[in-house]
């Protein structure tokens, strides 16, 4: 069984790979990642300046997933760029996370990053839902047409966006009607965490977050439905584009199912948090087994063939 596949003219030696935000903080961190099993990594969504982030606790897992408040905690687009130019390609493929606080932030970070001309591939972040007075970008058509404009005409290579879920047919429409404006916009990874969820602990009658009241985007099994229905929602209206799946991953059977449903890479989040790095030989394990018992040879013999009734 051949787990490799290619992407944005990359190899990848599998479909594998962190959610940004997820185990990609610093240098320890992202280290773990680069000598893991995982096909590729991305690092932590940074912002112009470095952030503390959220008061803690802001991370708790819970009985189907987790619930997160960061605020962007990260080092600093410097840092993230050093790491990035650092970086040995040759050994597997590397992602740059890109949050910035304003269109201003971004499009200063992405000059610099242009600069720099690193191999890395850019995600751009359009979806954290997590800092206090910020209005997540993609639930707002205009701001994403005009942050996508923007970053357009500063950036000169393919990059791609991280898309917060939707939850109704006519925003599918309306978002990959916007994305496909973009023909630089080469790939869109679905989803970022469902947003400003409440968890509760029942024996103290308390939130279990402290930021926000306790509001905060969840990730693990309970989105991995709606994480399968926004990558095929964009795989079927992007057709240009690719489409890299996140939400809802633990076993190599969910892997499988967000290849089916049209993405070419797949991003572990809560399950990579609450496991280790180790998960990503543990995922490899199980999806080349379930090929194997299916008579598949390559991601290709399966992957965006959903089938319809
Ligand atoms: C970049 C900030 C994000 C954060 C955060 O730093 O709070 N949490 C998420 O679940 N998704 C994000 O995109």
């Amino acid at each position: 069984t051949d787990l490799s596949t290619r992407f944005l003219d990359c190899a990848f030696a599998n479909p594998l790979m962190n959610a940004s935000g997820v185990w990609c903080y610093d240098q320890t961190e992202l280290d773990a990642l680069n000598l893991s099993a995982a096909g590729a990594y991305v690092t932590k969504s940074c912002t112009l300046e470095p952030r503390a982030g959220n008061p803690e606790p802001r991370y708790k897992a819970t009985p189907l997933g987790s619930i997160n408040s960061m605020g962007l905690p990260n080092l600093g687009y410097r840092f993230y760029l050093d790491y990035v130019a650092k970086h040995d390609y040759a050994r597997k493929p590397l992602f740059m996370s890109v949050a910035g606080l304003s269109l201003e932030d971004n499009l200063a970070m992405v000059r610099e990053i242009k600069a720099a001309n690193v191999p890395a591939i850019m995600e751009l972040n359009l979806s954290c839902p997590n800092v206090p007075g910020k209005p997540q970008i993609a639930y707002d058509f205009d701001a994403m047409d005009a942050m996508l404009a923007a970053v357009c005409r500063e950036y000169d290579k393919p990059f791609g966006v991280k898309m917060p879920p939707y939850f109704d047919i006519a925003h599918f429409d309306a978002a990959a009607e916007i994305l496909n404006r973009y023909p630089q916009v080469a790939f869109v990874t679905c989803i970022n965490s469902i947003g400003n969820a409440l968890a509760i602990d029942t024996e103290t009658e308390t939130v279990l977050i402290k930021p926000k009241d306790g509001f905060g985007g969840i990730g693990g099994d309970y989105v991995l439905p709606t994480a399968l229905a926004n990558v095929n929602a964009f795989f079927r209206r992007c057709p240009d584009k690719k489409v890299i799946g996140c939400g809802g991953v633990k076993t190599g059977e969910q892997v499988f199912q967000h290849l089916l449903a049209g993405a070419s890479l797949v991003q572990v989040g809560t399950a990579l948090q609450e496991e280790g790095p180790a998960i990503f030989a543990r995922l490899a394990d199980e999806l080349a087994a379930l090929m194997a018992k299916k008579g598949y040879k390559t991601l290709g013999d399966f992957q965006g063939k959903l089938k319809t009734l």
